[in-house]
């Protein structure tokens, strides 16, 4: 069993809001269902799958997708601030293999990786350190965004590279995939945006402490109203999400396909795109052979603006 899978969605409210006791319960007992999954499998090598929120790319250059060489944490909502463990010449290697299956991939020597994209490891390791980590940004909240079959096959180049390289023959890879599902926080688009949002949005890195603190109350005020009902974030689409986790179980990977980005934010949200992370970690696990979901976990959870989902998959 070489390779195996956990997706999860993050959420930076995690420790801000209160839901129902059961649900954050509930949520509590499906963390720890991964981490068990993951201490089992013992990855000698995580990929992490993850998107970013205008903390490490922003519209001065936006690529699609991009594999860090070396990368640290922002340590937005308190998230990790530090330093990550990269294997460079891996990640070296594996970006020219994508490259030569004719797909173009960014890279980045001085990757920043927010909480969409590290919280997983944290929740699971607790430390971004603790295993060797090959980050690799899906674009998932800037448009214009690439076809969802692109991204299917982006994560499918980087599974190819792994099930056939000699150095992993024998190595244990963990695909790990962070965020969605259906959700709509408030964080700005360029199309709507004002003109000092479109300012951030091109040029934000290295917040102020104080605009890090007024983004982050926002957020936080805009989930206590949404939990209450008084917030006018779109609502979160269970049906949507139960669909999308449909086909990851089938292992039928073509049928994402059809999610078309428009249909998606009317459907799920603008932040349902964060979906692009699952997509490529099923695709890159699928690259290795038929897989099978060992464990899901799916909740709607308002306070958490999250369409929320925790799965975890092995090949057979
Ligand atoms: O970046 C932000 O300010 C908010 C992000 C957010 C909020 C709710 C759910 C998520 O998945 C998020 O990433
Ligand atoms: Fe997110």
């Amino acid at each position: 069993m070489p390779q195996a899978l956990v997706c999860m969605s993050h959420s930076p409210l995690l420790e801000h809001v209160e839901p129902p006791a059961d649900v954050k319960a509930s949520v509590q007992e499906a963390f720890t269902a991964a981490r068990e999954f993951v201490h089992d499998f013992a990855p000698d090598l995580v990929v992490n799958f993850g998107p970013d929120h205008y903390n490490g790319f922003f519209y001065d250059l936006m690529p699609p997708y991009c594999i860090g060489f070396t990368a640290t944490g922002t340590g937005d909502y308190d998230s990790w601030a530090g330093p990550l463990n990269v294997p460079t010449e891996v990640a070296e290697r594996l970006a020219q293999f994508v490259i030569d299956r004719d797909i173009d991939v960014a890279i980045s020597r001085a990757m920043e990786v927010d909480h969409g994209a590290v919280q997983p490891m944290e929740l699971l390791y607790g430390d971004l350190t603790d295993r060797p980590i090959i980050p690799v940004f899906v674009n998932s909240v800037a448009r214009p965004f690439v076809k969802m079959e692109r991204v299917r096959r982006f994560g499918a180049a980087v599974g190819e590279f792994f099930a056939t390289d000699a150095e992993f023959a024998d190595a244990k890879v963990l695909f790990l995939g962070s965020g969605g599902l259906s959700h709509d926080p408030p964080v700005p688009q360029w199309a709507t945006a004002t003109d000092a949002q479109r300012k951030f949005l091109t040029d934000g890195r290295n917040p102020t402490p104080e605009a890090r603190a007024a983004r982050q109350q926002r957020t936080i005020d805009t989930a206590k109203a949404f939990a209450a009902g008084t917030a006018s974030v779109q609502d979160l689409n269970p049906e949507w999400d139960r669909a999308f986790l449909e086909i990851c179980r089938t292992g039928e990977l073509e049928r994402f396909d059809a999610l078309d980005a428009d249909e998606m934010d009317a459907a799920a949200g603008h932040s349902s795109h964060e979906v692009r992370t699952w997509v490529s970690a099923y695709s890159a696990l699928a690259a290795a052979g038929a897989y099978d979901v060992t464990y899901e976990f799916y909740r709607p959870i308002k306070e958490y603006i999250a369409g929320f989902a925790v799965t975890t998959a092995t090949l057979r």
